[in-house]
Order: C-alpha cells, then structure tokens, then sequence
C-alpha cells in the first residue's frame, strides 16, 4: 500500500497550468496535444515493454571490418588483457560478476567510434595518437588495456600543455564524458617520481564517489608502474587510519579530509608538485568549498603545477579560478558548445506535483533500461520515492548525503556493478559519476540553485552521467507547474537545445514518442553497424564524503 502524498515538498499548482505553458513551446515532433486528462492514462499498458538499452545504449566498437578488438600497438599480453581491458570498461577498477540474475540487455553496437573521433566537430575528435603524445611506454601499455585507441579532443590538446616543462597551469574545460579523467591522470603518473615515497601529487574531487572513481582510473592506467612502486592512496573518510602517515605518491581525497591530515601532519606536503581539481567550478565556488581548496593549496610548495578541470565554468567562478590557477593555459567552450549530441533531451509535462510520482512509475513500466539514474533536489524526497517504489515493488537502490561513507560504498557498488538497476540520489552523483550502463537520466525536480533559480551547471552535469564518450542516452526532466518549466526552458534556452515534450496524460503518445526518439538516436550514429563484441559490462567495486549540494 502506499499512500497518495506528494513527494516533493513544493506547493502543488493549479491543474494544468504546466500544460498551458508548455504548448507555447512548439517542437516538430510534439504535434499531437492532448486536451484535458486522458480517462486512459491510469489504465495505460504498454503494448511493449521495449528496450531502451536494446535500441539506444552503444558501447563502442571499432568498425566491423577491423575485427581485432584491441589496439595493435603497444600490444598488451593475454594476462594483461584478461584482469585489465574486460576490467576497465568506465570508472570501474575491478571486475565483478555483473549483474547476474538481473534482467541484463544486451547492448548493441550502434556507434562506431572511430567514425566519432574522425569527426572534427566531435570533442571525441582527435589528430594525433597517444604515441605521439610522447607518454611514457608503460602508460601506453595501460591505455591499451584500457582499450583507448586514440585521444579525445581535450586529451590532444591538454596533454602537451600540461606534459611541457617547466610546467604551466592549466583550466581545462571540455563536455561531460570526454575524457578529462585521463588527461590529468597521464599528467600525473608523467611527472610522477617513484623513488621518492611521499605524495606528489593530488588531486580533489567533491566526492568520496568521485574520488574513489578517479582514484581507480589512476590506479589501472598506472598498473605497469606498480612494478616501480606507484602507489595510489584515497584520502576520504576512514580510507587511512588515524595518525598513519600517507604514502601513496598519488592522492585523491575530498577537500575536508584532505585538509584534516595535512593539520594533523599524516599528510607530508614537501615533495607536491602537480595539483589537481576535478569539477573545478563547484570545488572553487565559494559558498561550497572554495575556501578549503584554497587553504589546502596554501599549504602546498610555492610552484605547484596547478590544473583545473571541469564540464562547465560559470563566469562567477573564473575569476577565482584564474587566481588559483595564475597563467593557465586556457581550454574553454562555448556554453552552446557544451550539451552532449547523443543526449536526447525530453520533458514530462505533468499535471501538479503527486503527477510526478505516477508519471515516474508509469514511465517504467513503458521500457527496460539498462540502468537510470533519478535525481532529485532533497534528501527526503530521495528516500519518500525510494520508500514509494520498493512498497510497490520496484528494485530500486537510493544513495544520499545522509548515508554513511559505508552505506554510501555499499549502494554505490549495488548500482555499478548492475545489482541495482534505479539509482535514486541527490546532487550528490550530479557530477563525475561514470557508468557507462546508464542509459537514463531523469530529473524529478528541474535542479535550481539554493535561491531557487534554474540552476544551468548542475542541469549539465546530471544529464551528463548517461551519453558518455559517445554513447547514446536520453534525459526526462519531470515539470509539473509554472516554475519548474520556466525554470527547465530557462536552462534549455541557456544551452540552445529544444526538449520534446512528454504529455504524463497521454501515455500511448509517449510510448510512441519515446519509440520514435530511440529510432532516431539510433539513425544519428553514424553509419550504424552491429557486432556481438559490442557487450558492454558495468563492473567495479569501488569505494566513495562530503556531499555535494546535498
Ligand atoms: N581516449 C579514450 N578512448 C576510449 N575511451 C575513453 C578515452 N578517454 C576516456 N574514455 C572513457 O570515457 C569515459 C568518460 O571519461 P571521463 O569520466 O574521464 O569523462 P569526463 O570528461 O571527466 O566527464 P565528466 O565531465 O562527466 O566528469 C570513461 O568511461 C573513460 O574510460
């Protein structure tokens, strides 16, 4: 049983008004309208469950006709193949057993990278090969494993900048899941001395996630330098005992932890030369943690090589971050430039706040997804959705700031490795999540920043977990009054994209809709080819501190 009570805790609006600000928008393929509430909607069974993994998710394939699946060049052995290529498949660093038992679809091969990257209006675009990036044998062995074949487009360019000597600081600015992970991972493991057994260089994410996301990217891109001695070390809540000292040569922490061991002096800060911030924006906003970063980097060697890297740099924050960052190299974008091509953008016109609920549930019961994630604005609405769906039934998993770091891992891993299909969370995962299953991004509230206006950054960054590196995926923002859609077209209109409308009363229209959109996404990719080799695995057991905006 469950109850009727609006999730959200904003006011519910008069009953269709959403509806009447939305038809002033007027899509090509938002022709049919429904007038007034459909007697059908609540009663709506899908004459399919199709599959939105089936027809959308792309793992990326090289073209049919090159039918090695690893790079040739450097050749990485059989064993390294085995525990390391199947392993990396997104921020996973260790191979699970998937999701056994759970209803897996297949993925289908619909886009070809190569064609992507030969493509230079794409940001996966690039001219040059890692070899010639000049990096060290032992990283192109780990690229290898990692099957990267070439370079994106914010790889090629950062790289030399950040690889020359003597180094220069760098704002490195490039769309959701396009490889800004590895630019500064190589940067560090490059400058990296192994003999010496303190940290050289750090790097801090928003996240405990995160940084135990990035923390395995260094981990397994920097598998043939274990040998020499690289040793990789978190620096979240609980991952170092208290009082030991830090001996990893690589660290990524959250600011606060971060902070705490170099007070308490576990954290010798002598031999740092590069440090880094991922989500650069919200790590130097100064109502976030603006000032820890700042204290933290107070306490680093005069000359360290300063690197900022982030999806999106509000003009608020540049300021700052020129002043942290003093005589970077700039790689910036366009805001136009900044929405992802493979993510089809869509809206859920519903009619008042508990709408939402109902339109949620309804919406998946219409497909199969491979994985989704929901975000919503509270904590408590996080866990009243969860509450709602596990009553009726669902398998959904749900992850906020209020869990502890243990929880957090736990939930994490669940939603990783496949176990939990729905992840329900916060702005939390707004930012860096990298799993390459999740097909689906809903936003059940239009994110907005704390004085309620359309918050563009975060808007971004949250449909930005599906559609990565040139992957497919779609995003359903739920507007269910004046404000909300105001609020959605606003950030659309910021970005230059048109949602397509989804009427929550008109669910045969949707289902048709949603067919059409999976049909065209899949004709988007360039000349679509399938393969068997294309099975994709969302694998990892990673561990994840301070929450975001939650
Ligand atoms: N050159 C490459 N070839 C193939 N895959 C790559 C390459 N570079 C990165 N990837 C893969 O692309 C995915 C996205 O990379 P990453 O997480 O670094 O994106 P990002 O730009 O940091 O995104 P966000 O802005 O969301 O943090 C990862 O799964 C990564 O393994």
């Amino acid at each position: 049983m469950t109850d009727n009570k609006p999730i959200a805790s904003e006011p519910e609006t008069s009953s269709g008004l959403a509806k009447s600000f939305a038809d002033r928008l007027t899509f090509p393929a938002d022709t049919t309208k429904s007038n007034g509430p459909n007697p059908a909607a609540n009663s709506f069974t899908p004459s399919k469950k199709f599959d939105w993994a089936d027809e959308v998710t792309t793992p990326i394939e090289e073209k049919k006709s090159e039918p090695e699946a690893t790079p040739s060049k450097p050749q990485a052995t059989k064993a390294e193949d085995s525990s390391l290529g199947m392993a990396q498949t997104d921020g996973a660093t260790t191979m699970t057993a998937g999701s056994e038992g759970v209803e897996e679809p297949e993925f289908d091969v619909n886009v070809k990278l190569a064609d992507l990257q030969d493509d230079p209006n794409n940001p996966l675009y690039s001219i040059t090969s890692f070899e010639q990036l000049q990096l060290r044998d032992e990283l192109l062995r780990g690229l290898s494993v990692m099957n990267f074949r070439k370079p994106s487009k914010i790889q090629e360019k950062a790289l030399p900048l950040l690889l020359k000597n003597p180094p220069t600081n760098l704002i490195g600015q490039s769309q959701s899941g396009t490889g800004k992970t590895a630019a500064f991972t190589l940067n560090m493991l490059s400058r990296v001395d192994l003999s010496i057994k303190s940290p050289q260089c750090l790097v801090l994410a928003p996240t405990r996630e995160l940084a135990r996301q990035i923390a395995g990217v260094v981990t397994v891109m920097g598998t043939f330098l274990k040998a020499e001695g690289l040793v990789v070390t978190e620096a979240i809540p609980q991952s170092v005992p208290r009082g030991q000292q830090l001996t990893g040569q690589i660290v990524v922490g959250t600011p606060g932890t971060t902070m705490d061991m170099m007070k308490r002096r576990t954290f010798d800060t002598r031999a740092l030369k590069v440090l880094t911030l991922d989500e650069a924006d919200n790590m130097l906003d100064m109502q976030g943690m603006g000032d820890q970063c700042q204290r933290v980097k107070n306490l680093l060697p005069k000359n360290v090589q300063v690197v900022l890297f982030s999806a999106t740099f509000p003009p608020e924050v540049l300021d700052f971050a020129s002043r942290f960052a003093p005589g970077a190299n700039e790689l910036r974008l366009e805001t136009q430039a900044l929405t992802v091509k493979g993510i089809k953008q869509m809206y859920m016109d519903c009619n008042g706040d508990e709408e939402k609920y109902n339109a949620l549930v309804k919406f998946y019961g219409l497909m199969t997804i491979a994985s989704s994630i929901i975000f919503v604005d509270r904590r408590n609405t996080a866990a009243e959705i969860e509450r709602r769906m596990t009553a009726e039934g669902h398998k959904v998993a749900m992850l906020s700031g209020a869990l502890d770091g243990e929880e957090r891992d736990r939930v994490f891993n669940l939603f990783r490795t496949g176990a939990a299909k729905v992840l329900i969370t916060t702005n939390v995962l707004a930012r860096g999540i990298d799993v390459q299953t999740v097909t689906m991004v809903i936003n059940y509230d239009v994110p907005t920043t704390f004085g309620g206006k359309p918050d563009y950054e975060t808007y971004l960054h949250r449909i930005g977990r599906t559609g990565r590196f040139g992957r497919v995926g779609a995003a359903v923002s739920f507007v269910h009054d004046r404000r909300s859609w105001d609020n959605l077209m606003t950030i659309c209109k910021h970005f230059g994209t048109e949602p397509l409308r989804f009427d929550a009363e008109n669910w045969d229209e949707t289902e048709a809709k949603l067919k059409e959109i999976m049909k065209s996404s899949r004709n988007a990719m360039p000349a679509a080819e399938e393969s068997a080799e294309g099975t994709a695995s969302a694998s990892s057991t990673l561990p994840a501190e301070e929450p975001m905006a939650d």
